[in-house]
């Protein structure tokens, strides 16, 4: 979006976007912001005036942020070491406790701030608040590389969402608030704190708030062809298919699984999209120059 520079360039915008207004008008949109996506200080105030507007002309963003790139510069800074396997970082305790003080900590009031400082009214949350999602730990079979075998990995706290209660989700949809939150939960008993995948977490949250779109932002223009070329539309089934010959690799797996996921629970559309380009978010649903890939049932 090129910024207006004159009352008759505002006023073309805004009728331009009223068709998509009226679309969306009341509509829970959720906005998976990943850590790649967070990019510089130009980029991150673009996505929270997107997100503040957005609730200013009446669609109701909920948002949920990743944090991967930052959580393992802390972790080198701490001189623990991390490695990931199908794309979820093996998460021990003392990894566990970094990951809860880096998402729901400092990213998390990051957003909020900016959020807010461009005229919203976000409010930060976790999984954990509010009782919104308990985890359960996730299992996963790989194939072993050295004996062939598939093998079930320990990932330690790794988690994945069991149970979602909206309650404190439509409080805040319901009111001026935007919620923001961390990919971080509990157990049902209280016991563990984990680490869930934010894309994961993403699907979750938006299946269990009907929400009409899911934005994931990233830093890649969506999903690739095997000649790096854009794929503008995807069915479930072609998705499902780019996995199963290895085109989605590493973290676009639980991107596209999510984008299955989250389709098959109800939601109209889900848009993998580059995050960081001016107002990603605004042009992705409010204009007709919409970009990314989108995934439909
Ligand atoms: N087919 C594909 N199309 C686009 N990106 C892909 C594809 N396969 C693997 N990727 C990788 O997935 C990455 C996006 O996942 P990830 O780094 O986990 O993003 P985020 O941190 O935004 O969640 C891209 O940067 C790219 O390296
Ligand atoms: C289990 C697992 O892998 N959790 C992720 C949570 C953060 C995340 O998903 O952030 P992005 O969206 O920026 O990748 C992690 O520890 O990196």
């Amino acid at each position: 979006m090129t910024a207006p520079n004159a009352p008759h360039d505002t006023a073309r915008i805004l009728v331009e976007a009223l068709p998509y207004m009226q679309r969306y008008d009341a509509a829970t949109v959720v906005v998976k912001y990943g850590g790649n996506a967070m990019g510089d200080s130009d980029a991150a105030r673009w996505f929270a005036q997107d997100v503040a507007i957005l609730k200013e002309v009446g669609i109701n963003p909920v948002v949920v942020h990743g944090g991967g790139p930052q959580i393992g510069r802390m972790l080198d800074r701490l001189g623990i070491k991390s490695e990931f396997k199908a794309g979820l970082r093996v998460t021990d305790k003392a990894t566990v406790e970094i990951v809860e003080m880096i998402l729901a900590g400092a990213i998390n009031k990051n957003i909020v701030a900016s959020i807010n400082a461009e005229g919203g009214r976000a409010i930060g949350l976790s999984g954990k608040d509010g009782g919104m999602v308990f985890a359960r730990k996730v299992s996963r079979s790989l194939i072993n590389p050295e004996t062939g075998q598939e093998e079930v990995v320990d990932l330690g706290f790794v988690g994945e969402p069991a149970e979602v209660d909206r309650t404190v989700l439509d409080w805040a949809i319901t009111s001026d608030f935007i919620p923001v939150v961390a990919p971080v939960a509990g157990s049902a008993d209280g016991r563990e704190t984990y680490n869930v995948n934010a894309d994961t977490f993403a699907g979750a949250i938006a299946g269990a708030v009907g929400a009409k779109r899911l934005l994931m932002l990233t830093d890649v223009p969506g999903v690739l062809d095997r000649d790096k070329n854009l794929i503008q539309q995807l069915s479930v089934e072609e998705a499902r298919r780019l996995i199963a010959d290895g085109t989605v690799s590493g973290g676009m797996i639980p991107k596209v699984e999510t984008c299955i996921y989250a389709v098959e629970r109800g939601v109209e559309g889900v848009v993998i999209l580059d995050g960081k380009t001016p107002h990603a978010v605004l042009m992705e649903l409010l204009t007709p120059g919409g970009a990314g890939t989108l995934i439909t049932r």
